[in-house]
């Protein structure tokens, strides 16, 4: 990203691995990544409906709509009420809009944010086995599956092989963290090569203490799965809480600076849920010369841009 790290100084190479661009299914986005360790159980048990949960903006929600599709498994979406944020068209637009383009049964519902386990989602489980189907169950994020982690071990041997075709090292990988798969699975993936503590996450939940909890769970269960001798605690858990606020899915003026410097000098769009927090947490760190100078940062853009049309009103 030479734009916009000539921009922030020249003190830092900002690169960047597009989770983003990772897919024609639907804009893509970190959770097909993780799909893919989790659908191969659902084609081969003969599940016939693909049960998710997010909120009313959620990616994960629109990316289990593509691969449902895709694949020709029904789907049920609980999108519930996870950001108070007032644009008349915010459950209109945007990824709701486009998870009931694709066919999914997208059901509406008062409960608030939070990352695990929902009431409502295993509420929706339950109605389709009633019905005769059988539902696959994909909790918040693919976190809370056994398999939730994998993807992005994937992922760290990816840019491993992309620093030997680059001939570089990346001295930090900076990431977006809410329900903590992503995070965790690089910090396995990259443990496979002791460089774990190169993972910087950025909170984006505003609940760091459950995000971190869940992301040294699901580290440590995907350490077991990929027999990766590692004991990892969570001071190996480094996660940024500084730019959250005011609340999960709630811009602060920081989020839309860099959405908006991000965007004008490399033509990368961000969001206000997700990798907007992400990319002001990394263009903070550099302005106040938080990464050693000339150090070459891997910023991971997880996706998340269609929800920009929701929130309309955050910018000028
Ligand atoms: C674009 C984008 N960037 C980062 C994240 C955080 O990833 P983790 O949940 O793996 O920590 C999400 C998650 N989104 C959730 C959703 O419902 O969309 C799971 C919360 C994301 O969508």
């Amino acid at each position: 990203m030479k734009r916009l790290s000539k921009k922030l100084g020249g003190n830092v190479n900002i690169y960047a691995k597009r989770e983003d661009c990772n897919s024609g299914l639907a804009f893509g986005g970190n959770k097909l990544r993780k799909l893919e360790y989790l659908i191969p159980q659902a084609l081969e048990g003969g599940y016939d409906t693909l049960v998710s949960i997010g909120g009313i903006q959620s990616n994960q929600t629109r990316q289990v709509a593509a691969v449902a599709a895709h694949l020709g498994f029904d789907c049920v979406l609980v999108q519930e009420d996870w950001v108070d944020y007032k644009d008349d068209s915010y459950d209109k637009v945007g990824n709701i809009q486009l998870s009931r383009i694709m066919g999914a049964d997208v059901r509406l519902d008062e409960h608030k944010f939070d990352i695990g386990i929902r009431e409502s989602w295993k509420a929706a489980l339950a109605e389709c086995e009633s019905k005769g189907k059988k539902p696959f169950p994909i909790p918040a994020g693919c976190s809370e599956h056994p398999y939730g982690g994998l993807g992005f071990v994937g992922c760290a041997d990816e840019i491993i092989n992309q620093e030997k075709q680059l001939g570089i090292k990346f001295d930090k990988i900076v990431v977006c963290a809410v329900t903590g798969s992503s995070m965790a699975g690089l910090v396995i993936g990259m443990a496979q090569y002791n460089r774990h503590k190169d993972v910087i996450g950025i909170d984006a939940s505003f609940t760091p203490d459950k995000t971190k909890a869940q992301v040294l769970k699901i580290a440590q269960n995907t350490a077991k799965l990929i027999d990766l001798p590692i004991e990892l605690t969570e001071k190996d858990i480094n996660i940024d809480t500084r730019f959250a606020h005011p609340a999960y899915g709630l811009p602060n003026e920081g989020t839309i600076e860099a959405i908006e410097l991000c965007g004008s000098t490399e033509g990368v769009l961000t969001d206000p849920v997700y990798e907007g927090k992400s990319m002001q947490g990394l263009i903070h760190k550099i302005r106040n010369n938080e990464f050693e100078k000339d150090s070459n940062v891997l910023y991971i853009h997880l996706g998340g841009a269609p929800a920009l049309s929701a929130y309309s009103s955050a910018f000028k």
